[in-house]
């Protein structure tokens, strides 16, 4: 919500910055005020627009005067809405509305446009063991984000044991609603990057070819 925000979360590592349009989120900002931060985006950082049951003309305006690289749908819309205004877009689920048992084989049915998804977790302590996430579709094909308010000491272990695509951090990189803060940020960024790297090693161990010359 502060163009200074926004670019300390591209010079700290964030792979992209979202700016939320959903009426009903306390974050949400207007098309200008978007559009204008966005100038404040490191090169390179993706831009997001997150959206929660707005209108058709509200999400061409704001596609139109901030040109994101990506959408991000959170609320009840369907497949053809997202797909209509011919950007990639992520599909959000929260834990409650997810069908139990519901596979990825059917929700990518349900959602073939989608480059992929985001699940948004109702419980955010206590979620670090693999139980904990027993509700997430299985068989998922296609990238997916984990977003729900995770504390920034749980994030290694959230990584490596569920492996998503990314996490969304919103409140908790917060020093009061709507601000952010550079140390929490930095660690959210630090966490994320070990975990990614503590993957990369143990897909790499044992694998990668001897290319030493004696
Ligand atoms: O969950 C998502 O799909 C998401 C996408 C892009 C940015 C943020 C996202 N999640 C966090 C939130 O939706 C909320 O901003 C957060 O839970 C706080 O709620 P509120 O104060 O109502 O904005």
């Amino acid at each position: 919500m502060r163009p200074g925000d926004v670019r300390l979360a591209g010079e700290l590592g964030a792979d992209a910055v979202a700016f939320q349009f959903g009426r009903e989120s306390t974050h949400s900002v207007r098309v200008e005020a978007a559009r204008s931060m966005r100038q404040a985006i490191t090169p390179l950082v993706g831009s997001v627009a997150s959206f929660a049951n707005n209108t058709q003309q509200e999400v061409r305006e704001a596609i139109k005067q901030l040109r994101p690289n990506l959408a991000i749908f959170a609320g009840e819309e369907e497949d053809a809405f997202c797909r209509a205004f011919g950007i990639p877009f992520l599909k959000t689920f929260k834990q409650e509305a997810l069908v139990p048992g519901m596979d990825g084989k059917q929700l990518h049915a349900k959602f073939p446009s989608a480059a992929g998804f985001v699940f948004r977790a109702a419980q955010a302590s206590s979620t670090t063991s693999q139980s904990d996430w027993k509700w997430l579709p299985s068989e998922l094909t296609k990238p997916f984000l984990l977003s729900g308010g995770f504390r920034i000491d749980e994030i290694f272990e959230i990584i490596t044991t569920v492996e998503p695509w990314g996490i969304v951090v919103c409140d908790e990189i917060e020093a009061r609603h709507g601000l952010k803060d550079g140390e929490l940020m930095r660690q959210v960024v630090f966490e994320s990057r070990r975990a990614d790297c503590h993957e990369v090693q143990n897909a790499c161990e044992g694998t990668l070819p001897d290319t030493r010359h004696d």
